[in-house]
């Protein structure tokens, strides 16, 4: 059953701590490598993110042995029989789908891998190729180069070198290199072209540092050798990308101080770069008592260029705030944002719109259009089945007395109790039946 949800803000003062759950990329990396890692590598801090929760069930089961019939022969969950051979469902969790195709190519046993009918359009054929050459047996079930696929038996190392495109996502590099240790021979990964979301790549080849394994990245070549797991434990740290919505709460209030336990600034996650961009909204970040405290102070609007190549998740955050405080700015690095949960670029037109904001695209460059801006009194948001969508908008209810959301268990994918926090610091939220 869906529910559309109601949120106000009666006032423009925000204050309070706010607990984050844990980053699903670094979660998502941790439970491959932990799988990986026969026993060795233990995680720490799970998040409760839908989509890691669907891969850690799905590991999980593939732990307890693909065969097992009471799963295989249930509908529920992740795991379904279909035709004989088990489908794995893994709903619209994007770095799920991409690194367990890697996994499961180097596993026994045949599976096919399946998403939400947006999964079905998010591409996977760079990934499914270097899979290929580098010896993994991978059929279409419906469309070339796109979920679902069957990762049948058999895998036998033909070569590790391995030429694959920078440019479309880095999802299917960190796929490659979470097993390139398990491989025989290991990985030389060639990339070709620009690197996207390069600090995901890093994030990835950090925590398999943390549990033991070791790379070289000479220019554009990174490589792998075959190699053991140590025995360690893979901490994580609470979401950067989740706490880009309470810095954009801030920089839409009058006053706003906030604490975020656990974030450190020297993280992991590229989307601690959201300090950095906010600080040209006034909104300062100060690192201590074990986390980070944010304050609103009365400043002159900053730059109006943003970059978001290394940070495409937090781009409907910022451009939302610039709309909201007619900060007429221009992006780019936003071609990968079309291949997302939803085509962003596309629903952030057609949601801005709604406050007579225009996203206008020439080329690669997009520049905000905030002439005709207005503030209605109540306002009906889209959210086109991404999480992101939601809570991007979630603080222009600082600014519009009354914001209705299409389907408030939308945020579960990365952010299950972003209503609840927001409740907790003084939002009134209403579900509607
Ligand atoms: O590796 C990851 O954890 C992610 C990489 C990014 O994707 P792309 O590399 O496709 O940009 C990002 O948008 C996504 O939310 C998470
Ligand atoms: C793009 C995202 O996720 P994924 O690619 O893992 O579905 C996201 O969380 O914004």
């Amino acid at each position: 059953m869906s529910h559309n949800i109601i949120l106000k803000k009666s006032n423009k003062t925000v204050n309070g701590t706010v607990r984050l759950t844990g980053s699903k990329s670094e979660c998502n990396r941790a439970l491959v490598i932990e799988a990986l890692s026969e026993g060795r590598v233990k995680v720490q801090n799970v998040s409760d993110a839908a989509d890691t929760v669907t891969l850690a069930g799905i590991l999980r089961n593939v732990e307890r042995g693909v065969a097992n019939a009471e799963l295989a022969g249930s509908n529920h969950g992740p795991w379904t029989m279909d035709h004989g051979l088990n489908t794995v469902n893994i709903g619209p969790a994007g770095t799920a789908m991409r690194f367990l195709t890697a996994y499961f190519a180097i596993q026994p046993g045949e599976v096919v891998l399946t998403g939400s009918a947006r999964m079905k359009q998010r591409p996977i054929g760079i990934l499914v190729d270097a899979l290929r050459a580098l010896g993994a047996n991978i059929d279409y079930v419906e469309n070339d180069g796109y979920p679902p696929i069957k990762l049948k038996d058999g895998f036998v190392q033909r070569t590790r070198v391995i030429n694959i495109k920078g440019n479309i996502s880095s999802q299917y590099i960190t796929a490659l290199l979470l097993i390139a240790a398990k491989l025989p021979h290991g990985l030389e990964l060639h990339i070709e072209g620009d690197l996207t979301s390069r600090p995901y790549v890093e994030m990835t080849l950090a925590m398999l540092n943390q549990a033991g394994i070791q790379h070289k990245w000479n220019g554009n070549v990174i490589s792998i050798e075959h190699q053991q797991f140590s025995e360690t434990s893979l901490p994580v740290e609470p979401d950067w990308s989740a706490a880009s919505y309470w810095y954009a709460i801030a920089a839409l209030s009058d006053e706003a101080e906030l604490f975020l336990p656990g974030l450190t600034q020297y993280s992991l996650q590229g989307d601690s770069a959201i300090t950095e961009i906010m600080a040209n909204f006034g909104i300062t970040s100060q690192f201590k008592d074990g986390g980070v405290h944010l304050k609103k102070e009365p400043k002159p609007l900053g730059r109006k260029i943003f970059d978001m190549k290394e940070c495409p998740d937090l781009a409907q955050t910022v451009i939302v705030v610039c709309a909201a405080l007619g900060h007429e700015a221009t992006f780019t690095g936003l071609e990968t944002l079309k291949i997302k949960e939803t085509d962003r670029v596309k629903a952030l037109q057609t949601e801005l719109a709604k406050i007579g904001v225009k996203l206008i695209e020439k080329g690669q460059v997009y520049k905000l259009d905030c002439s005709q801006k207005f503030i209605p009194e109540q306002l009906f948001i889209n959210t086109y089945e991404d999480h992101r969508m939601a809570m991007a908008f979630a603080p222009l209810a600082l600014v519009v007395p009354q914001i209705e959301f299409e389907e408030a268990a939308v945020v579960e994918k990365s952010y299950p109790a972003f209503w609840s926090d927001l409740e907790s610091v003084g939002f009134s939220t209403e579900f509607t039946a």
